[in-house]
């Protein structure tokens, strides 16, 4: 477990040490020796802040041990990282996975579905304040599906007469969708998704209320990575 001692890596230790099939072999932390850490490991999963985390999913990579990887905020130059790692030892599986909560997966394959059918779209997302990207990789990936499922269905940009506006204030735009993020003490993983049509308004939401969601996509996601090389990008691709 690479990030042990996060809010992420001490949930997933106990997940791990409480399923009878896996067996947890390092807790690994910032400075540690990341090399004899992972010697003789499988799966690493990777729950650490987004700074660095390309250098240490692509070590994993270059020692053969598959990557289960819950951090969000990848750039383009962290992702091509790992896909030249990727090329050296392609029998190799990563799981990029922005979430791994059942819910917001679905959320998000719901509102690629509906994003069809309405002219309008934003999303917010809410989170608790120690979080370190933003917008989050969840609302990220939905924007990036919403659009592509507005794109196929030949829908013009979600109508917007703003002339004049604060920095900020639509918004982060994603694929062309406006994503807003909350940050407030007391939360933990929010996510809502507005669709709206002349006088109708759809709302879809999400809520994780405890680390614990993300732990059946974790363990699923550790069980299955082995028959699973190269790069997949999302959760949904495992279900
Ligand atoms: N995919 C998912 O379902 C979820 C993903 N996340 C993501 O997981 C990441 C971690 O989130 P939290 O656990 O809340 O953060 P956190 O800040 O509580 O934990 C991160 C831990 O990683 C450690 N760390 C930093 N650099 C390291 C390195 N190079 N090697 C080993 N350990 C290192 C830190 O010292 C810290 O203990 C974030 O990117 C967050 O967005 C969080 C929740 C769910
Ligand atoms: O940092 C978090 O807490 C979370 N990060 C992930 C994200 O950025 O989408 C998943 C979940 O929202 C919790």
């Amino acid at each position: 477990m690479i990030g042990a001692a996060g809010r992420m890596g001490k949930a997933t230790c106990e997940a791990v040490e409480a399923a009878g099939d896996l067996t947890l072999s390092a807790r690994i932390g910032r400075g540690d020796d990341l090399l004899a850490g992972i010697k003789g490991a499988d799966v690493a999963v990777v729950m650490t802040p987004p700074d660095g985390v390309d250098d240490v999913v692509a070590t994993c990579v270059e020692q053969g041990v598959h990557a289960v990887v819950g951090t969000t905020g990848w750039t383009a130059e962290g992702l091509a990282k790992v896909r030249a790692a990727l090329k050296k030892s392609p029998s190799t599986g990563v799981l990029l996975a922005p979430n791994f909560a059942l819910g917001a997966v679905l959320l998000m394959r719901f509102a690629a579905e509906a994003a069809r059918h309405f002219e309008s779209v934003e999303v917010v997302e809410l989170h608790h304040p120690n979080k370190a990207d933003a917008p989050s990789g969840t609302a990220r990936h939905t924007a990036a599906k919403i659009a592509e499922a507005r794109s196929e269905a030949g829908l013009a940009p979600s109508p917007d007469a703003t002339t004049s506006a604060l920095d900020g204030a639509r918004g982060a735009d994603v694929d062309g969708v406006r994503v807003h993020s909350v940050r407030l003490r007391g939360l933990v993983a929010h996510e809502e998704v507005l669709l709206g049509n002349p006088g109708e308004q759809l709302t879809i939401r999400h809520d994780s209320f405890d680390r614990i969601s993300f732990m059946p996509g974790v363990l699923l996601a550790v069980r299955q990575i082995a028959d699973r090389p190269g790069l997949v990008q999302g959760l949904e691709n495992y279900l």
